[in-house]
């Protein structure tokens, strides 16, 4: 089939009936439902865009086992070449929707295809898993898929590994083995855009203990198999809410949902890792998902940074705010910010390393160090946007006021910005900022920023570790030592 259309996405949900539950209710129809509509649309256009002449060469490229196209993000990394068609892919992507759609099509297939290119890890364990995921890459690839994931237990008891809470399917594991395949039951999260995708893979970031064999699994199964709820979060638009008044929130909302499995069968071929704690918890670590997924994530959360800095740079503008010494610098600190991240994506693009499998891959601790500093850097750029638009950003009339002929003239007399900026011009910029600092919308925009690459506390700290293992502090040790000449660092 090759890369899909628009149309062709659409028409492969309006075939399915995933049991999506929302506000109590089941979802009879995906597309009629007012709260999925908008952003359906919204990857529509992304599928769309791989047939524009003016994108297709950035968002797709040859395959050279089928000769056909696919999407650029199914690309498996060789070299540098490679890794900058991938970087220039996952922007374009990311610019259309403002970096505020973190689970578009991209980043799974980059998690698929590193699992796919690595899959001599998964052969080290049983060759019917590599085997699986090699086949699985393929049919994501040539079909054009759109997949979820949960990866995530649900918060039952933290305290508690999996086979220690109070229920033993409260998170998921596998029931029995069948000649056909597992049965799963319990839950998982934290599954973005479920309802608006074609399939959901099921993985888990380490932490097994023994004991939680049955909890130590990877598979795939598509949204609609059956025994799977898909349970949707309250949402943070209804649907109908004017798109003047919430630009973003009108447009972007990314619906997550926890999935609960009850009984779902789960057939061989679709079983990528089973009762195996060990391979579990390498994974992550071992086969890519760790670094490959993270440059989609980079690019996406410097597109996404870059927008809100922007945004907070015209609120300040739009009412002669960075007149002030202090506005301006906040708004510099933003700025910057943008080109740290900006520099270090390019840093760890420029310093790819090759594995001995022949995967390119960007430098891993270059790649930690954008994600350790975004879940501080986009809540700043948040508060700064809230602080330099003040009440002003609750003092806001609705279209409905702008459409108003007898109220017109007086919000055109008062809402007015600096000498250039009238009423409405200024109320566009604000509502943009409200969406982004106020809304629901923004504030699960700025939970994502802090939790989508897991706990950012837990993470800094392994990180630490890590360095302190890998790096001999030879500075410090030099002069510690009262060495003559400090020695030059190792290169390898
Ligand atoms: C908007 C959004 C979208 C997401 N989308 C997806 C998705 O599509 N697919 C997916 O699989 N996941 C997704 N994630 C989930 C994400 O992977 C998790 O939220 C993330 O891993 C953090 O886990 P948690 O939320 O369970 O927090 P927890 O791990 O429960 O942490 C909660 C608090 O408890 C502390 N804590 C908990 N356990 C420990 C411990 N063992 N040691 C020390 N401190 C601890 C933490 O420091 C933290 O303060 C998304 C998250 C968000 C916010
Ligand atoms: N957040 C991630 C995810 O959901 C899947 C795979 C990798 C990551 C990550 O940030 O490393």
């Amino acid at each position: 089939m090759g890369i899909r259309t628009g149309a062709q996405y659409i028409e492969a949900l309006k075939s399915r009936k995933p049991e999506v539950w929302l506000n109590g209710k089941i979802v009879e129809n995906i597309l009629d439902e007012p709260y999925f509509k908008q952003p359906a649309q919204e990857i529509a256009k992304l599928y769309d865009m791989q047939h524009d002449p003016v994108y297709q060469d950035d968002l797709t490229v040859v395959c050279e086992e089928t000769g056909e196209r696919m999407a650029t993000s199914f690309l498996m990394p060789h070299n540098y070449e490679d890794i900058m068609k991938r970087s220039k892919a996952f922007e374009v992507v990311a610019r259309q929707t403002f970096g505020l759609m973190g689970r578009t099509p991209d980043f799974l297939n980059t998690v698929v295809t590193s699992l796919a290119q690595n899959s001599w890890f998964l052969r080290k364990y049983n060759e019917d898993w590599a085997t699986n995921i090699e086949n699985y890459y393929k049919h994501l690839r040539d079909n054009d898929i759109f997949l979820t994931h949960a990866i995530v237990n649900p918060q039952n008891d933290r305290s508690k590994n999996s086979h220690e809470q109070a229920d033993k399917y409260t998170h998921l594991g596998v029931v029995e083995e069948r000649p056909e395949g597992i049965i799963v039951r319990g839950a998982k999260m934290l599954a973005t855009l479920a309802a608006l995708t074609d399939e959901v893979i099921v993985y888990s970031f380490p932490g097994f203990a023994p004991g939680d064999e049955r909890y130590a699994l990877a598979f795939a199964v598509p949204v609609d198999v059956k025994g799977l709820k898909i349970i949707c979060r309250e949402p943070v638009q209804d649907g109908t809410r004017s798109t003047f008044d919430h630009p973003l929130a009108s447009r972007y909302e990314e619906m997550d949902a926890l999935l609960v499995f009850e009984d779902v069968l789960v057939p061989w071929d679709k079983v990528f890792l089973y009762n195996n704690v060990e391979a579990a918890n390498l994974l992550y670590p071992m086969t890519g998902i760790a670094e490959q997924p993270a440059h989609q994530s980079g690019v996406r959360g410097y597109i996404k940074l870059k927008f809100a800095v922007e945004v907070a740079c015209k609120v300040a503008d739009s009412i002669g705010a960075d007149q002030y010494l202090h506005v301006q610098r906040d708004l510099g600190e933003l700025i910057q910010n943008t080109e740290v991240i900006r520099s270090l994506l390019r840093t760890a693009e420029h310093e790819y390393t090759i594995t001995e499998y022949g995967e390119a891959r960007l430098n891993p601790v270059v790649l930690e160090t954008i994600r350790g500093m975004m879940p501080d850097m986009y809540p700043r750029t948040i508060e700064v946007m809230q602080t330099i638009g003040a009440g002003g950003l609750l003092m806001m009339p609705t279209e409905a006021d702008f459409l108003s002929d007898e109220l017109r003239p007086t919000i055109d007399r008062h809402y007015g910005g600096r000498a250039g900026i009238d009423a409405e011009a200024r109320m566009k910029i604000f509502k943009l900022a409200w969406d982004l600092c106020g809304e629901a919308f923004g504030m699960r925009a700025l939970q994502y920023e802090r939790y989508y690459t897991g706990d950012p506390i837990r993470k800094r700290a392994i990180f630490y570790n890590k360095y302190k293992k890998e790096n001999a502090l030879d500075l410090a040790e030099a002069i510690l030592a009262k060495e003559d000449t400090i020695k030059e660092p190792q290169t390898n």
